[in-house]
């Protein structure tokens, strides 16, 4: 298969473009890929680390009310479209897949006016902007949340789960903590605010590292590359005790997953996926600032299994943040029926399922 594929802007559209492409590369080694991401998302410095071709184009997003940056929105738009129809030409793929981001709403829109099989990846629960604009022009729709079926035509659209759940439930771990100066037998939770950091996640659990220093558990802190140095800065002077480890990133995520013991993040919906393919209990703190709050609905559907809790973003303190932590930290009765729980939500030949879809729309 020839496949060009292309999600970008945040890990949640990244990723499970890149659990799909292994999976094609584990069943077809001869395959061809080439992904296409754009010149500001992460995508141009993860993709290339995964031995994958890599073009990009120049794009943004449209923004409310401000119009001269609206009218540049249009402009790139229309020069990235027509790019994708030249790389679109030069690598002749036999499908186009998007997963979400700004820049798949211009290869996958150019790959359908040329008349080549497309389909879309949508991971949320609610429909992002990007999707719902493509979904009028795509062969097929892959969706990885039954919830989202609905909100898109009925005759081309499927529940495959996300592929990023295969990938991780596949791996065979052979991860140490000690990697980070931390322990393999103790409990650890991982606090992390999605792929690229969440400002208030990071600041309360900044200002609550003092109790986290005198816990049983383990605490790793993964802040987001952007803000790093802004959390090192909120911390100086303060003691840093050694059974927590403050990351900036975790690249090798799906190898460090099965060591964690719970996790306290956002509710995107590929970590959920991962989360879920696992089964690790989790204390979710939707983002507000997402299209039509879309975290808080996909949290919510591991909340009503008992499979997570939830947290909203104005009730997050120093005291919320630590009791719930110490909720599922402390208690491993409690801790195992969540794992359990979150475990049977798991869609973990989602990479299959997907990939087989795919295939059926290829001439
Ligand atoms: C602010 C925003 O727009 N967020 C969206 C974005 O989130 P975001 O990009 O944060 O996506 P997710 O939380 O779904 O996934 C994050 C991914 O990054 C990985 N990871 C994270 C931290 C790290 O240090 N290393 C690492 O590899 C995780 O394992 C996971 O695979 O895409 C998701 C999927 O469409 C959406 O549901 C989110 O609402």
């Amino acid at each position: 298969m020839r496949l060009m594929i292309s999600g970008g802007g945040t890990g949640g559209h990244i990723y499970p473009a890149l659990a799909l492409i292994e999976e094609l590369r584990r069943v077809d080694p001869d395959s061809e890929v080439l992904y296409v991401g754009s010149t500001r998302g992460l995508e141009k410095d993860i993709v290339p680390k995964h031995n994958i071709d890599f073009e990009e184009l120049e794009i943004q997003g449209f923004k409310r009310s401000l119009s001269l940056y609206n009218v540049k929105t249009v402009a790139l738009f229309m020069k990235s479209l027509h790019k994708a129809k030249k790389l679109i030409k030069q690598f002749k793929p036999d499908i186009v897949i998007g997963t979400g981001g700004y820049v798949s709403g211009a290869v996958v829109y150019a790959a359908a006016q040329m008349k080549i099989p497309t389909m879309i990846h949508e991971q949320n629960s609610v429909v992002g902007l990007t999707n719902r604009f493509l979904s009028k022009h795509v062969d097929k729709i892959a969706v990885g949340f039954e919830d989202a079926i609905s909100q898109f035509p009925a005759d081309k659209t499927v529940y495959t789960g996300n592929p990023r759940a295969q990938q991780v439930a596949n791996l065979k771990s052979d991860f140490s903590w000690t990697k980070y100066g931390l322990k393999d037998d103790v409990p650890t939770l991982l606090i992390f605010g999605g792929s690229q950091g969440a400002l208030k996640i990071n600041r309360v659990t900044a200002e609550s590292i003092h109790l986290f220093n005198r816990k049983d558990y383990q605490v790793v802190f993964v802040t987001g590359p952007k803000r790093y140095d802004d959390v090192m800065e909120q911390l100086k002077g303060q003691t840093i005790n050694d059974n927590v480890a403050i990351l900036d990133y975790i690249a090798d995520m799906p190898n460090v997953l099965p060591k964690v013991d719970a996790i306290v993040g956002r509710a995107g919906a590929t970590s959920l996926a991962e989360i879920t393919a696992l089964g690790i209990p989790s204390v979710l703190i939707p983002s507000p600032y997402v299209t039509a709050d879309h975290q808080t609905k996909n949290a919510l559907s591991l909340v009503k299994n008992d499979a997570a809790v939830i947290i909203t973003e104005d009730d997050l303190t120093e005291k919320t943040l630590v009791e719930n932590a110490d909720f599922i930290m402390n208690d491993r009765d409690k801790r195992l029926k969540m794992a359990e729980n979150a475990r049977n939500m798991g869609c973990r030949d989602a990479a299959t399922r997907l990939l087989d879809l795919a295939k059926s729309i290829c001439h």
